[in-house]
């Protein structure tokens, strides 16, 4: 559930695969698509940024894209830190769900491990103004 404009809405799940994502979490957007930031459904833990690519208009574009997601899955196969991950894809009439790594995820968190620990934990305040000044 979710508080939009004082009225009380229920929030849409959109599952792709292991993953899950509702369109209230958006994290931005390109010429294309919408990314949102979703969670691995057995582990929620896990948040992954899930890229939807809206189909309609993009017919020319359709074979860049086939190539695009042809080009990450051989990627991912490398296992290199400096290259995003796809951990699934997923294709429908209307979009096509490209499910990644959460790089805001592994910036915050490798900007945690810089910071000064009092105490074995890392201030509140710290990782709201990392989080900040990462978007
Ligand atoms: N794996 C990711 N993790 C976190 N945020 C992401 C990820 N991928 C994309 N984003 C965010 O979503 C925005 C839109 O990404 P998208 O790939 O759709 O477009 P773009 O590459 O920025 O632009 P275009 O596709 O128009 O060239 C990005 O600018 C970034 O802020």
């Amino acid at each position: 559930m979710s508080v939009v404009k004082g009225k009380l809405m229920k929030m849409e799940v959109v599952q792709v695969g292991e993953y899950e994502f509702t369109k209230q979490d958006i994290i931005g957007h390109g010429a294309f698509a919408m990314v949102y930031k979703g969670r691995k459904r057995k582990n929620p833990s896990q948040s992954v940024a899930v890229k939807v690519v809206t189909k309609k208009g993009i017919q020319k574009a359709s074979e860049i894209l086939v190539k695009e997601i042809k080009i990450l899955r051989e990627l991912t196969a490398l296992h290199h830190t400096n290259l995003v991950a796809m951990h699934d894809c997923m294709d429908s009439p209307a979009f096509v769900y490209v499910v990644m790594e959460d790089l805001e995820a592994i910036f915050l968190k490798q900007r945690l491990k810089q910071l000064p620990v009092e105490n074995n934990t890392v201030s509140v305040g710290y990782s709201i103004l990392i989080k900040f000044q990462i978007k």
